[in-house]
C-alpha cells in the first residue's frame, strides 16, 4: 500500500472498537454465568481469534452483526478442552490473557500463532502461572508452540510484575478467579486496568490500592462470574493514526468521535498537548463504566518535547505515531522507557528507527531509547520516497502511512494485511477524509 501526500484531511469519523476491551469481554463472557450481550466489539482479526478460542474452550459464541455479539459463559474453572491447537494468529493479548484462563481447570491445550507471535516472550506469564499450579512444555525461551495443563487446584499468589505488562497482570487475574483465596499483583507502574473494571462489572471482588511499593490490585477468589452487558468505546490506540495524520496533513481538520479515554490510557493525548497540538476532546462521558470523549484535531506547528519513562505504560503501542508526529515538529523529541518495544509485533523501536531514517529523519536510537530530530520549523518535512517494511507489524504500517500523508514523496508499506488486526477499514476511513491511500 503506498501514501501519498495530498491536501487537507477533513470530516468527522469514529474508529473501531476498543482491541484490549474487546478481548476482556469475549473472555470474561466464556467464564460468565448467563448470557453476556457485547456491543461495538472491534472485528479484528486478533479478537477474532479470541472468539474462535473461547467457543473451542465450549463457550457459545455468536455474532450478531455490526459489532453486536452475545456469548453464554461456562462458568470460572468449567472450560472445556480443545480439540484442535488454539491459533492467536498475531494476537499477543489473546494468547496471554487466555493461558490464564486455561490454567483454572485441568484441561490441556496447545497455542499456535503466526511467525510474528512465534517470537514473542510467553515465559513472562508461564512463570507465574507455573506458581498457581498450571504446567507448561513450550520452544526455548517459552515461545508458541506451547502446551498447557492447566492446574488441578489452583493456588493464589502474590506477584510483584518484573515488566510494566497489563498482559501479564491480566492473565494472573483471570487465573486466580479459581483460586481459593486473595491473589495478588503488585505493580511498580500502573497499566491499563480494563480487566479490572470489567471483572468488577461481572460481579468479582477486586480492590487497588497505592502503597509505597507500587499499586496493589487484589482479587478476592475462588469468584462467581455473572454475565454483564458490554459496550466497547472506539479504541485510542487506534484513533492515534488518523489524529495524527490530522495533525501534521497542514490544513486539516477532524473529529474523531466516542474514543475510549481512560487516564491508563491517554499518554499519547497528553504528549500531544506538550507539544502544542491542536487538540482538544469534547463530549466527555462515562459509557458502562470507562471514559469517553470525542478527539478534535487540527494541522499546526508541533514542537519537540522529552517523553518520561513513566509514560510508557499509558502509550505504549502509541510510540511508533508518536515518533512519526515528531518528525513533523521543531526541534528535538526524547523517548524514554521503549525496552517493552522491543518485543511487540517486530521490534518497534529498531522499525521505527530505520523507518523514520529512510524517509529522511534524523534519528538516534539506544537500547530503550530513541531521539527524533524533527524538521518542522525549518519549512521542511520528512522527505519520504521510502519502502517500509512491516514485519507482520500493523502499528509499524499504519504510522508509516500516516507519515507518507505528509511527506514530501510517497512512502509504501510492503505489506499492509496486518493492519486488520487491529483496524479493519483502516485505508478506507482514511481515504473518507481525502487521504491518498492505495
Ligand atoms: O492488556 C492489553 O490489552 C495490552 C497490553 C499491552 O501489552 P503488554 O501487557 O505486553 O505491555 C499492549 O501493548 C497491548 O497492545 C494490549
Ligand atoms: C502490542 C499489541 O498487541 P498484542 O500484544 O495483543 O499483539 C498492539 O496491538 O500494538
Amino acid at each position: 500500500m503506498t501514501a501519498r501526500p495530498g491536501g487537507p484531511l477533513a470530516g468527522r469519523i469514529a474508529v473501531p472498537g476498543d482491541k484490549s476491551m474487546s478481548h476482556r469481554a469475549l473472555m470474561l463472557g466464556a467464564l460468565a454465568e448467563g448470557e453476556t450481550r457485547i456491543e461495538g466489539l472491534l472485528e479484528g482479526e486478533d479478537v477474532l481469534s479470541t472468539a474462535g478460542a473461547m467457543a473451542a474452550l465450549g463457550a457459545e459464541v455468536e455474532r450478531l452483526g455490526d459489532g453486536r455479539w452475545r456469548v453464554v459463559g461456562r462458568g470460572v474453572g468449567r472450560l472445556a478442552e480443545p480439540a484442535q491447537p488454539l491459533d492467536f494468529g498475531n494476537a499477543g493479548t489473546g494468547a496471554r490473557l487466555c493461558l490464564g484462563l486455561i490454567a483454572q481447570q485441568p484441561i490441556f491445550a496447545v497455542l499456535v500463532g503466526d511467525a510474528s507471535l512465534s517470537r514473542r516472550p510467553m515465559g513472562r506469564v508461564t512463570e507465574p502461572l507455573a506458581r498457581i499450579g498450571a504446567h507448561f512444555l513450550s520452544r526455548a525461551g517459552g515461545r508458541l508452540p506451547l502446551a498447557i495443563r492447566g492446574a488441578e487446584q489452583p493456588q493464589p499468589i502474590s506477584y510483584r510484575l518484573p515488566v510494566a505488562s497489563a498482559q501479564v497482570k491480566s492473565a494472573l487475574l483471570l487465573a486466580g478467579l479459581a483460586a481459593e483465596g486473595t491473589t495478588e499483583v503488585i505493580e511498580p507502574e500502573a497499566t491499563r486496568d480494563h480487566t479490572e473494571n470489567m471483572l468488577r462489572a461481572f460481579g468479582a471482588t477486586v480492590t487497588v490500592s497505592d502503597e509505597a511499593d507500587g499499586r496493589h490490585v487484589r482479587l478476592a477468589g475462588p469468584a462467581r462470574l455473572t454475565a454483564a452487558p458490554v459496550t466497547v468505546p472506539g479504541d485510542i490506540s487506534s484513533a492515534a493514526f488518523p489524529l495524527v495524520a490530522a495533525l501534521v496533513v497542514p490544513g486539516s481538520s477532524v473529529v474523531i468521535e466516542n474514543v475510549g479515554v481512560n487516564p491508563l490510557r491517554t499518554g499519547l493525548l497528553d504528549c500531544l498537548a506538550e507539544m502544542g497540538a491542536g487538540l482538544r476532546l469534547v463530549n466527555r462521558r462515562d459509557q458502562a463504566g470507562e471514559p469517553v470523549a470525542d478527539l478534535v484535531a487540527e494541522a499546526g506547528p508541533l514542537k519537540g518535547i522529552v517523553v518520561p519513562p513513566e509514560r510508557a505504560p499509558s502509550m505504549i503501542d502509541e510510540y511508533p505515531i508518536l515518533a512519526v508526529a515528531a518528525a513533523f515538529a521543531e526541534g528535538r523529541t526524547e523517548l524514554r522507557g521503549l525496552g517493552e518495544l522491543r518485543v511487540k509485533e517486530s521490534d518497534r523501536l529498531a522499525a521505527t528507527a530505520r523507518g523514520l531514517a529512510a524517509c529522511g529523519v534524523a534519528v538516534e536510537e539506544g537500547e530503550d531509547w530513541l531521539v527524533v530530530h524533527g524538521l518542522g520549523g525549518s519549512g521542511r518535512r520528512p522527505a519520504g520516497g521510502a519502502r517500509i517494511e512491516a514485519n507482520l507489524d500493523h502499528r509499524i504500517a499504519m504510522a508509516f502511512l500516516v507519515l507518507g500523508l505528509a511527506a514530501a514523496a510517497p512512502v509504501e508499506v510492503d505489506d499492509a494485511s496486518p493492519i486488520d488486526t487491529s483496524f479493519p477499514g483502516f485505508a478506507a476511513l482514511l481515504r473518507g477524509l481525502g487521504a491518498d491511500l492505495a
